[in-house]
């Protein structure tokens, strides 16, 4: 008996490997044949036959307005004018032609005699997630392939948010509107002038032009057509790409083909720092936003969410000026078509809770409500996976498949299994993936109006209930204090849950004044999904509801798969006097921190601001709390 195996060698030829079995012994011998079977004559060759193209690159055949557009957004004033920039593999190194001389000019002399402006530059237009994954693992160390499929990669020494490294230029178009950073008001926007922000900008560009490779994505915020704007985004990363191109509103091949000039463009050095020379820096790490010029550039982080919360400042600044009200919440819709909001700072369940099979998913994280109704401003989720599991968060899980990036994620090196559980990088683990990973999202992402607004509370003093119903003037003050608890890792800094307000659950993002945006233990993920079924099926509508001191808050007796002792949490407390301590020194600090919203800040009127103003926690014996003046936090954890 014999077998004949065949292969092809690199030369082209064939070997035959024959293996027989007389007297039990196995012979191999191997002959050079030149019986080729393959069409190819070397390995080269065999690898032109691999490949084959069914459908033109997205940018191919467009066009010399976009390749322009490209050296645009990459030109320095250390150049003449942009760099040539070149589309795929390996043609940088053509030298571009050098720009006519205008007569008489000697400063584009100068320019055209640098090194950069010799220089050309490759750049990866709208690659695909394939094309990126090969990249990312290529040239970016710690980025690898896992059993699911998804690309697991390293933020680098950030691993979440750095809020005090954010920087808005002050420039006259928007000072007015701008709620600035002053004392300890709360605002995120630390301000920045206009000269400083050009040098951080020529630092990062001048920083990507030098590499042998850049990446572009070119995408859209906001679904609704209307009100969309064009994002290009400039990065050093294959990763970072990608994290946006699931993040953004990927274009199709002619919305691209016609992308023309973005509105708004962000430059991600984030591998290189700032000059900590420059004025106003205050570490390695800037972040800054040119509301004039429609520009962030960031240096010394590479955690991908600052571009993602990059595009939402600047859709917070945007919409509410053309009376668009823009929110940090999760969104879907029911069978009927009722719309539920999910609002909660980083970390409170908005992508986990609005990710529900029995409701098509809208958006996770960042929407706008218009007098038409809803709309998601990305394209993509972005799910915290510290204890990710099947079982409890399946559409999630299976999202992450190929296309999605992991970050900071601990595998196995040898199975690549993730150990979702691992905080050994950080607690902030993130997964992005895009919006149809989950198997029931609503695309084009939009709604109608919202039915149930749901406000998640992470109450690091553990006395506030579970649910509660608000009336519209508890929710208006509620969604402007915005208690909550910052959770770990998701800001740098911040280990240990830390109860905060944050205006409108979202107040590191916030551009304007709150007022302009709207008028223990965690509790069981089991719970608060029953919980908001209730909700779903008007269930607690209709229930019945006894009202808690201080806060006023109505809380249903009784609730569907939900142990009636977790629904008050004076159950969960041994010392019963001091639940009450720590439910009016919560109060105190609510109280202590709408001091600041109390006048309405010129949004609302004083009528309006006084109505809210009641909504919120009174004495023991029912009138206005007066603020002490001296509330501090104390965390009874
Ligand atoms: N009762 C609960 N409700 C919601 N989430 C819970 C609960 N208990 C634990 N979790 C966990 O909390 C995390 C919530 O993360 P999620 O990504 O949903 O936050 P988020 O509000 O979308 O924040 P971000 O804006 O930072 O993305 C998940 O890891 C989830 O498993
Ligand atoms: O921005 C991030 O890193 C994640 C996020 O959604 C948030 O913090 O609200
Ligand atoms: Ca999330
Ligand atoms: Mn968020």
């Amino acid at each position: 008996m014999q077998r004949v195996f065949s292969a092809i060698m690199e030369n082209g030829h064939s070997a035959d490997f024959e293996a027989a079995d007389e007297r039990g012994n196995s012979i191999w011998r191997l002959h050079e044949g030149i019986s080729n079977p393959s069409r190819a004559v070397n390995l080269q060759d065999l690898r032109r036959l691999q490949t084959s193209v069914t459908k033109p690159r997205q940018d191919e055949g467009v066009n010399q307005q976009q390749l322009d557009s490209l050296s645009e957004t990459l030109k320095s004033t250390a150049r003449l004018k942009g760099p040539t920039v070149q589309k795929g593999e390996g043609q940088a190194s053509k030298v571009p032609p050098s720009p006519k001389k205008a007569p008489g000019s000697h400063h584009q002399f100068v320019a055209a005699m640098s090194d950069s402006g010799l220089k050309g530059t490759t750049v990866y237009h709208n690659a695909t997630p394939a094309e990126l994954y090969e990249k990312a693992m290529t040239f970016e160390p710690g980025t690898h392939l896992v059993s699911s499929g998804a690309l697991a990669t390293l933020s680098g020494a950030k691993t979440g948010r750095s809020p005090k490294d954010k920087r808005v230029v002050r420039e006259s178009g928007s000072e007015n509107n701008i709620w600035w950073h002053k004392g300890s008001n709360g605002s995120p926007n630390f301000e920045m002038d206009e000269h400083t922000f050009i040098l951080n900008r020529e630092r990062a560009v001048d920083y990507l032009n030098m590499l042998e490779r850049l990446y572009v994505f070119d995408g859209f915020a906001g679904w609704d057509p209307q009100s969309r704007i064009k994002v290009r985004v400039v990065c050093a990363r294959a990763y970072h790409a990608l994290f946006m191109h699931n993040m953004l509103i990927r274009p199709t091949d002619s919305e691209l083909a016609t992308f023309g000039t973005p509105d708004f463009t962000i430059f991600n050095a984030g591998a290189f720092p700032v000059n900590r020379h420059t004025s106003y820096m205050s570490s390695s790490t800037s972040i800054d936003v040119n509301l004039r010029s429609g520009e962030m550039v960031i240096l010394g982080t590479q955690y991908a969410g600052e571009m993602k919360k990059g595009v939402f400042s600047i859709m917070h600044y945007l919409m509410p000026k053309i009376g668009i009200l823009s929110l940090h919440s999760g969104c879907n819709e029911g069978k009927d078509g009722d719309v539920s909001l999910f609002f909660g700072l980083s970390g409170t369940g908005k992508t986990t809770l609005s990710t529900d099979p029995q409701r098509p998913l809208i958006g996770d994280d960042e929407h706008c409500w218009s007098d038409t109704g809803v709309f998601n401003i990305e394209g993509g989720c972005y799910a915290k996976c510290i204890g990710l599991k099947q079982s409890s968060e399946p559409e999630i899980y299976k999202a992450i498949r190929f296309g999605c990036v992991l970050e900071n994620v601990v595998f196995d090196e040898n199975t690549r299994n993730v150990d979702f559980e691992s905080n050994a990088v950080t607690e902030n683990t993130r997964a992005s993936y895009p919006i149809d990973y989950i198997d029931n999202a609503k695309v084009p992402c939009m709604g109608g109006h919202p039915k149930n607004l749901i406000l998640l509370c992470c109450d690091a003093f553990g006395v506030l209930p579970p649910v509660s119903r608000l009336t519209t003037s508890q929710a208006m003050y509620h969604f402007i204090s915005g208690y909550t608890a910052k959770v770990a890792g998701t800001e740098e800094g911040v280990t240990e849950p830390e109860a905060t307000f944050s205006a409108c659950f979202g107040g590191a993002f916030l551009m304007w004044h709150p007022m302009k945006y709207g008028v223990g233990k965690r509790i069981k993920l089991r719970n608060t999904r029953a919980i908001i079924d209730a909700i779903h099926s008007g269930e607690l509508a209709a229930a019945q509801t006894e009202t808690t001191p201080i806060f006023n808050l109505e809380v249903p007796t009784s609730v569907t798969n939900v142990p009636s002792e977790v629904l008050k949490p004076i159950n969960a407390w041994k010392d019963k006097s001091s639940f009450n301590d720590t439910l009016e020194h919560l109060a105190d600090l609510y109280t202590a921190n709408f001091e600041k919203y109390a006048s309405g800040g010129g949004f609302v009127n004083a009528e309006v601001a006084s109505q809210i103003l009641d909504a919120g926690p009174q004495r023991s014996d029912g009138g206005r709390r007066q603020s002490n003046g001296n509330a501090r936090f104390s965390l009874v954890l």
